[in-house]
């Protein structure tokens, strides 16, 4: 599957990024936000250290709604800007530190295929760097007793080794200026660090060579040396040689992994096929790793509140055996598709005992260099940028670096189309074997998908998700709709159980449904499908200011970022955007006329189905919103936060992440056009990542499109949203991407061409 031109990188997150597309300026910081809730419950904390927490609340409008004149913000500097780092994520792999005891690794690390930042270099490479050598002392070995003194102390005291140079015992060392003293040498610290960088969860590619017994014993000390709650040693080892019971066990595995099969969307059910997810007969061991989580007695410390540390400690000895068995050459495969209580049962366990992790333990032909999922396309690694946050949850940044909001970073690394694969794309179009232009619009999809990859031709744009974004609005009130307000909850109700047309129409070309609670006013149930992100309980009326915050807008984009990269790291390669929000086509005439200029009566539709009376009020509704507002399409947030809805201000995030990531993004209806007139002014390169999916026949969807400049592919007269036109539009894009890498040209196929 790689392009012609070579081999590849395996191909991250952020792979193929252009590094012009790296330093698009910032927009000018953002307006003050107006730190107030939204009449009805705020359900997000409405405040952030980084984000000015003075501003003077305004007295509320009738009516409860915030104000719309901001007060002063203060402005956190950006040092360096996402755009002017090196790699925002780290698309090098670090620098080796010269000591890797203090140093920061110069760059991030690669997303996908190289590691971790924190991680230090190879043995060569921290030697060549000028680390010392390890003297023979570290290479010695050392019994592996059980010592519980030692473990009664963990973790942090448990006794450091001492630097293999310096081989003097602890109490005889003076005591040492240097906060690292009792680090480890250079060379033991990377075979700590390389035996977590290159552990695998193996199914495939297992000797049957058996394991020593002493290497085993090995391996389960290592395993017994985990941290424990209350110092509870909480697991229990079963070593499973039969071969009788792994059989009996592989075919519960079977059974799980065939309904897990079934539930799964087309284009992850034909990836998924190709998967193992076991080795039990492949290995010549199976370990089951048990907790009892009543050891220790009744007052084991640490666990009166929190029961399910008992587990959690098995969790760690799990990953010691897990590292262990990675220095000992042994692969190890967790298995988790089984029933609990089945499995129990099968292994004749004690009914105190609950399973953590059934093992598939064994010598390997060989580690992948990558979790095999990832190799697989199943899943990607996320960037450590994603997952650390400073004080307080939402300000990202690496260790040295100055923290950022998610949507400056986000804004920062949106960036043109790559002309080098774009050229190749329209290249490539040339020499297939079709007349030049014969697949019309779809040739300019091909390209603008191999513009955004960064390859050419650009990878399979499957699997692919849609988020479904929700909320209510406060605007309801002013009767701009037939249907009663609580048709949104029903109806996200009607989403997980599979039984709307964004379901049916997913199901049929094979995509995956999420629904994302952005701003639903009632409280919905916490199933599998449905994120639960709720910002508000709905919108304020915007014909009396403001729909939100300034903040609640900003959390909502935050949130659509986050769903992006969630679903893109989930493995999937193509995103669709999807609403449900009873009177959001109100709000949507209102964005579409806030940043075209077009009048209120040229945006606005007839929605679900009004009559001519409500249609008439509907649009003077809309021109009510916009005059009750300070509309400033300089401040794109504050457009969203003034008319739009929460579900328009995640769809603009959702939107943006895509191109961020540079995954194309197919849109929906007038709700997603609207919601991308606010993600194109925020960063008008996120333009290049939508493909619009269809033209509705909701007026303001057509001006979107037009002010947007993109061309439909699909015009069924459809009004429906919920992502319906854009899964109808995935085949097309498929189709598209398909043609690009599969026709051949007229050289390899030995066609004549025309003169
Ligand atoms: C049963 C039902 C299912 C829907 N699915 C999408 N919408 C669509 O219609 C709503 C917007 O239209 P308006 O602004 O006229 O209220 C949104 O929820 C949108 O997703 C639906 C609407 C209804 C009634
Ligand atoms: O065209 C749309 O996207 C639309 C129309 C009516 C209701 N909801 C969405």
């Amino acid at each position: 599957m790689h392009p012609p031109d070579g081999p590849r990188s395996p191909g991250g997150l952020l792979d193929g990024l252009p590094e012009a597309g790296r330093g698009a300026g910032l927009r000018p910081p953002p307006a003050p936000p107006a730190v107030r809730p939204a009449p009805g419950a705020t359900v997000r904390p409405d405040a952030r250290p980084h984000r000015d927490r003075t501003a003077p609340d305004r007295p509320a409008q009738e009516g409860g709604a915030p104000a719309a004149e901001p007060a002063a913000r203060t402005v956190v500097p950006l040092r360096p800007t996402a755009g002017e780092r090196a790699a925002p994520h780290g698309l090098e792999p670090p620098a080796p530190p010269t000591d890797p005891a203090t140093a920061q690794p110069e760059g991030p690390s690669h997303p996908v295929n190289a590691q971790p930042a924190a991680l230090p270099p190879e043995p060569e490479a921290a030697e060549a760097a000028g680390a010392a050598p390890a003297s023979p002392a570290a290479t010695e070995e050392e019994p592996v007793g059980y010592d519980p003194d030692e473990v009664v102390a963990e973790p942090a005291g448990e006794p450091a080794a001492e630097p293999a140079a310096e081989p003097a015992a602890p109490h005889e060392t003076a005591p040492s200026a240097d906060p690292a003293a009792h680090a480890y040498s250079d060379v033991e610290r990377e075979a700590v660090y390389r035996a977590i960088r290159e552990r695998r969860d193996v199914r495939v590619g297992f000797r049957p060579d058996p394991v020593p017994d002493d290497v085993l014993v090995r391996v389960l000390e290592a395993a017994h040396h985990a941290p424990s709650v209350g110092f509870s040693q909480p697991w229990d080892f079963v070593v499973i040689h039969d071969r009788g019971t792994r059989a009996r066990v592989r075919e519960l595995v079977q059974r799980q992994r065939e309904a897990y099969a079934r539930a799964l969307p087309g284009a992850r059910a034909r990836t998924f096929s190709g998967l193992k997810v076991e080795a039990i007969l492949d290995t010549p061991l199976n370990i089951v790793v048990t907790v009892d989580p009543t050891r220790g007695g009744r007052h084991t410390l640490g666990r009166h509140v929190q029961p399910q540390t008992a587990a959690y400690s098995t969790a760690l000895a799990v990953e010691n055996l897990w590292l262990a068995a990675r220095a000992e050459g042994l692969g190890v495969g967790w298995v988790s598709f089984f029933s609990e209580r089945e499995l129990a049962r099968e292994l004749d366990l004690p009914p105190h005992l609950e399973i953590v992790a059934y093992l598939c333990v064994g010598y390997v032909e060989e580690f992948p260099p990558e979790p095999e999922l990832s190799l697989g396309g199943w899943a990607q690694r996320r960037p450590l940028a994603w997952a650390v946050h400073w004080e307080q949850y939402g300000r990202r940044g690496l260790p040295g670096e100055e923290s950022t909001s998610l949507l400056e970073e986000t804004i920062a690394g949106i960036g043109p189309l790559n002309q080098r694969a774009v050229e190749e794309a329209r290249e490539r179009q040339a020499r297939m074997t079709k007349p030049a232009g014969s697949l019309g619009v779809l040739e300019d999809v091909s390209v603008q998908l191999a513009g955004l990859a960064g390859e050419c031709p650009a990878p399979l744009p499957e699997p692919a998700a849609v988020a479904v974004f929700a909320a209510d609005h406060g605007v309801h009130a002013q009767g701009v709709t037939a249907w009663p307000q609580e048709v949104t909850t029903q109806m996200v109700h009607n989403f997980l159980a599979g039984g709307a047309v964004v379901n049916a129409f997913a199901a049929q070309v094979g995509a995956e449904v999420t629904v994302v609670d952005v701003g639903v006013v009632d409280d919905l149930p916490a199933v599998p499908g449905l994120l639960p992100r709720k910002i508000a309980r709905g919108t304020a009326d915007m014909t009396r200011g403001p729909a939100m915050t300034r903040l609640q807008a900003e959390y909502a984009i935050e949130a659509g970022i986050e769903v992006a990269r969630d679903l893109v790291a989930a493995g999937n390669r193509c995103l669709l955007t999807g609403d449900m929000g009873i009177a959001n086509t109100t709000a949507s005439a209102a964005l579409v006329s806030a940043f075209t200029g077009r009048d209120a009566a040229e945006v606005t539709g007839r929605g679900t189905g009004v009559d001519d009376a409500v249609y008439e009020h509907k649009v003077a509704v809309v021109r009510a919103a916009l005059e009750a507002n300070r509309i400033d399409v300089s401040d794109p947030v504050g457009v969203l936060a003034a008319v739009g809805g929460l579900e328009h201000a995640a769809l603009a995030g959702f939107i943006l992440g895509a191109a961020f990531l540079r995954v194309p993004v197919v849109l929906d209806g007038v709700i997603a056009g609207a919601a991308a007139l606010a993600a194109v002014a925020l960063a008008p390169d996120a333009r290049l990542a939508c493909v619009a999916g269809h033209r509705s026949s909701e007026p303001g969807h057509s001006v979107a499109l037009e002010h947007l400049g993109l061309r439909p592919l699909v015009d069924l007269d459809l009004r429906l949203g919920e992502g319906s036109g854009a899964l109808l539009a995935l085949p097309l894009v498929q189709s598209a991407a398909r043609a690009l890498r599969d026709v051949a040209t007229f050289e390899a196929a030995g066609v004549t061409q025309s003169d």
